[in-house]
């Protein structure tokens, strides 16, 4: 691994901007939007985004309680972003696990650092950029050179979350990913999903089997399906209604981790199962992407009212 530095690049100039910050979080660095009409808190570990909220609105993201800010780790909550593999490797295509030399799951994005590229803002809107560059740096766990541009745009109608990955080399490159959104609840018992009615899904619980949604999505105890659309979706809580409108994606990945794997589960309280979903914008199993030397793929999400 490369040498990571955990200092703030000083390429954009902090004074030029009027809304964002700097602000040390644990032992990371982040960003703090601190906007008229909204707020956020995007880590440059992970192009991580912990926090965001329209004005009067709580946090539109579930944070964990317990997560910890620091090197290396990821951070529970949020938005991790789960790249260049999503879940457990030996769980991906062939074409996929063979990059992989590691038992890791989800990638080594979540916990590299990122590079600022722009920050951009308006009377309406803050926009912010990040890159990865996956080179052989990256060689003891993975085998690619590969670039991801992830851009955020923050605005009072929701955020939006564009993650643009290029093939950098010369061979075809097979890649799984997810934007793995952590959405609060006052009551996971009372908390439905919208937009899947009639769709296959992959159940990890049940042995990976096959199946097919019939209706919402009701959240009874440990839930952990891999979707095989990405259809406009609805989260529906006693407390409101998210929105949430993909790019670039064919499947959706729907966790609650419940009571007994929350109790395993680092950096996350042992109740936390019941006031979090996870809703994840993704290309996982069958819906892994390949592209050839220098062509591009985007996957992205809109997080936005009902
Ligand atoms: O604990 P993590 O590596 O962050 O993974 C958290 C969860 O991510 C995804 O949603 C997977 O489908 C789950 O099986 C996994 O438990």
């Amino acid at each position: 691994m490369s040498e990571s530095s955990n200092r703030p690049p000083l390429s954009i100039p902090p004074g030029k901007w009027s809304f964002t910050r700097w602000n040390t979080i644990g032992q990371l660095e982040a960003l703090e939007v601190h906007h008229p009409l909204f707020r956020a808190t995007l880590f440059v570990q992970g192009a991580h985004l912990a926090h965001f909220a329209p004005r009067e609105h709580t946090d539109w993201l579930w944070l964990s309680s317990e997560a910890r800010y620091e090197p290396g780790r990821a951070i529970r909550g949020g938005i991790p972003i789960c790249w260049p593999w999503f879940g457990d490797p030996a769980r991906n295509p062939p074409e996929v696990r063979k990059r992989i030399n590691t038992g890791a799951a989800h990638g080594f994005a979540r916990t590299a650092l990122w590079k600022l590229e722009d920050v951009r803002e308006n009377a309406h809107e803050v926009e912010i950029s990040l890159s990865q560059d996956a080179n052989e740096d990256f060689s003891e766990v993975w085998t690619g050179r590969a670039l991801a541009l992830i851009t955020f745009v923050f605005s009072v109608k929701g955020c939006q979350i564009a993650l643009t990955t290029t093939n950098l080399g010369t061979s075809p490159l097979a890649f799984s990913q997810a934007l793995h959104t952590y959405l609060p609840t006052p009551d996971i018992e009372r908390t439905r999903l919208l937009g899947l009615g009639q769709s296959h899904y992959i159940d990890t619980l049940e042995n990976w089997e096959y199946r097919t949604q019939e209706g919402p999505v009701y959240f009874h105890g440990e839930t952990d399906r891999i979707y095989e659309t990405g259809e406009s979706l609805t989260v529906v809580t006693p407390l409101g209604s998210r929105k949430l409108t993909s790019v670039g994606s064919d499947s959706t990945v729907v966790w609650n981790p419940g009571p007994d794997k929350a109790a395993r589960l680092s950096d996350f309280p042992d109740s936390g199962w019941k006031t979090m979903l996870c809703v994840e914008t993704a290309n996982a199993a069958s819906d892994y992407r390949v592209l050839n030397e220098g062509q591009s793929h985007t996957l992205g999400v809109f997080i936005g009212r009902k």
